[in-house]
């Protein structure tokens, strides 16, 4: 079993640290901060324009991939394969975890943010790839807008880390890492074979059993003025495979141009596919942008688990992949942790930095 490791309890307070601004503290305001006025004359890149359209992302029965059903593994690794190429994300049922395991963990999460503002302020170290970090917005050292969110971002993988408090966080959420863990090895197999690879062929090259897995808890209390603000502006996820859950619905997905609203039903897992699994897929699968929008009644609560390679990967395409010049299959030779170091440290821009070096 991983080692637990916690945050020092007793670390003095630095004088950046007396005050991180969250936005729990701005849910009572009747209006909100210029500074978090998102949808402002320059802020309008992800084109407020579209169409919102209400449309059914792919379902994924996760239990068919081992039903010992031939047809029944050959149909869902197929629909897997299609909902990665056509949407890079699904919601996926019969995943085995339990609802109420679940449902623990983002109660757990809600009561971290619950804590006052000095013990949740004992996380928020400076350092981006602190393995414990409790902060506002995105990185608003470098953040031109400030998004309506506070977060908690704990490594989980390959070695666990937890905040001292609430003191019921880590168990939880050792077991819940666990059994996500299991099923993302489960889905990766699926989408190798989709990919007409060997069922084991991803886990191997990404040296799975090292996987790079982060846990963050994304808060977006009531805002005053829903319209103007953003809790999580349009990017896509580094990683192989994102899981999300959720207390309501919030998140929307860019399909074909258009933001389409998520509506997921309880004991669902939304998954999508991330930045490194397209590199990999050489791009036949999609890491696809997104957004979390806010509103002005209640808080909303998301729970994200990026599920990477081993963090010293330095991730390319497959080379049976690679057939034509279309996709080159030059990539910046970093890996993976340096990419989430360079991720973190800068602006969120959309999924720029999965631009292949030109050559
Ligand atoms: O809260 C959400 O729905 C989206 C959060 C997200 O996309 C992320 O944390 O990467
Ligand atoms: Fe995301």
């Amino acid at each position: 079993m991983a080692a637990i490791v916690q945050a020092q309890v007793e670390k003095p307070f630095t004088s950046s640290r007396n005050k991180m601004g969250c936005v729990k503290d701005l849910a009572e305001s009747t209006s909100i901060p210029s500074k978090y006025n998102y949808f402002n004359t320059q802020n309008q890149e992800d084109g407020i324009d579209e169409v919102i359209a209400d449309e059914q992302i792919p379902i994924i029965d996760f239990s068919l991939l081992n039903s010992g059903i031939p047809d029944q593994r050959a149909k869902v690794i197929q629909d897997l394969g299609k909902a990665c190429q056509d949407w890079g994300f699904f919601m996926l049922i019969n995943h085995g975890v339990p609802e109420s395991l679940m449902e623990r963990m983002l109660a757990v999460c809600q009561d971290f943010f619950n804590q006052t503002e000095e013990v949740k302020l004992k996380c928020a170290e400076e350092h981006v790839l602190a393995p414990i970090r409790y902060g506002t917005s995105f990185n608003p050292s470098v953040d031109k807008v400030f998004f309506w969110r506070d977060f908690l971002r704990v490594w989980v993988h390959p070695q666990f880390f937890s905040p001292p408090k609430p003191a019921d966080f880590s168990e939880i959420a050792m077991e819940y890492s666990q059994r996500t863990r299991q099923v993302v090895r489960e889905l990766l197999k699926g989408i190798s074979e989709s990919l007409g690879l060997e069922e084991c062929y991803i886990e191997k090259a990404m040296e799975f059993d090292s996987c790079f897995q982060i846990l963050v808890a994304n808060l977006y209390p009531p805002c005053p003025q829903p319209e103007l603000a953003m809790g999580f502006p349009p990017h896509s996820d580094l990683g192989l495979l994102t899981l999300l859950i959720q207390n309501q619905n919030g998140l929307q997905v860019n399909h074909n141009g258009k933001w389409v609203n998520v509506h997921a039903s309880p004991n669902t897992i939304l998954v999508n596919t991330a930045d490194h699994l397209e590199r990999l897929s050489n791009g036949k699968y999609k890491s696809v942008l997104h957004r979390a929008i806010v509103n002005n009644k209640t808080t909303r609560i998301s729970l994200v688990e990026t599920h990477g390679p081993c963090p010293d990967k330095v991730v390319t395409p497959v080379a049976e992949l690679v057939e034509n010049e279309t996709y080159p299959a030059v990539y910046p030779g970093m890996t993976y942790k340096e990419e989430m170091f360079s991720r973190l440290s800068n602006r969120l821009a959309g999924k720029s930095h999965l631009d292949p070096v030109q050559t």
